[in-house]
């Protein structure tokens, strides 16, 4: 099965309001309205940025999505400085970023986490971007697929194949994040064919062709052809090169 890739930005925490206003307008200027047919184009600003970065999209001429990079599992109450997925819905979101390797390390986001997250966004209509990706420690260990898998396993206990099939994961080896220092495309291609198979061992065979698996860790404008070439690679998810229009739209460009 023909899967749609998806190019998808997260910008982390970069550019105030009025950036984020300039870099969506610069995206999309650069956009053909066509181009939605052949891929699936997400931008993920921070949390401030969202509805200033919708407004300027017109849907209709750019088929350019809008999620955030984070969201909190309980719908609302007492939890200081958290964001609830009915208020990134009402702001036009399509869905959230789950489980960044930065989340986890930084704000001790953990599996089970990462799992209630995405519990709630499927059941406010929304996708989960669940990223999952192993330590230079992991890898060198050699662990690397078995690490990845069980978080893929954790991220989707529990979640039916239907809502499952909206979701989409990233696989973001941690020491390539950032660093220049990209997978290879068969470095690549052996985790998120190993995470394609978990999908199936959960979902069944059809499903899991059906789910898309993005690659995110130093992905640029030079490498995103052979990357994309690898057949269970499905798209991208960025940091660096998509802070600039030019480059994230030659990315969007290789999808095409
Ligand atoms: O973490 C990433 C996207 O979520 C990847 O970041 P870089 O593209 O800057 O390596």
């Amino acid at each position: 099965m023909a899967r749609k890739p998806m190019m998808a930005g997260n910008w982390k925490m970069n550019n105030t309001i009025s950036e984020a206003v300039v870099l969506t307008q610069e995206i999309s200027n650069h956009f053909e309205k066509d181009w939605g047919d052949s891929v699936d184009v997400v931008v993920c600003p921070p949390f401030v940025d969202l509805k200033p970065a919708k407004t300027v999209i017109d849907f209709d001429k750019m088929p350019i999505a809008v999620a955030s990079q984070n969201v909190y599992f309980e719908l609302k109450g007492a939890f200081t400085g958290e964001t609830s997925v009915a208020m990134i819905r009402e702001i036009g979101c399509a869905g959230s970023i789950v489980g960044h390797s930065e989340r986890r390390e930084y704000f001790g986001e953990t599996n089970e986490d990462v799992n209630k997250k995405v519990k709630a966004l499927v059941a406010a209509d929304l996708y989960a971007i669940v990223c999952v990706g192993e330590s230079l420690a992991v890898r060198e260990s050699g662990e690397m697929i078995d690490f990845v898998c069980a978080q893929v396993r954790a991220a989707f206990a529990g979640v039916s194949v239907e809502d499952a099939t909206t979701c989409v994961v990233a696989y973001e080896p941690i020491w390539a994040i950032g660093t220049g220092r990209t997978a290879t495309p068969e470095q690549a291609e052996e985790v998120c064919a190993a995470i394609r198979a978990t999908l199936a061992e959960m979902y069944g065979e059809e499903a899991a062709e059906a789910m898309r698996v993005l690659y995110g860790g130093s992905m640029n404008p030079g490498n995103v052809e052979a990357l994309l070439a690898m057949p269970n690679i499905d798209g991208g998810l960025i940091g660096g090169a998509a802070l600039k229009a030019a480059s994230f739209i030659q990315l969007v460009e290789a999808c095409l």
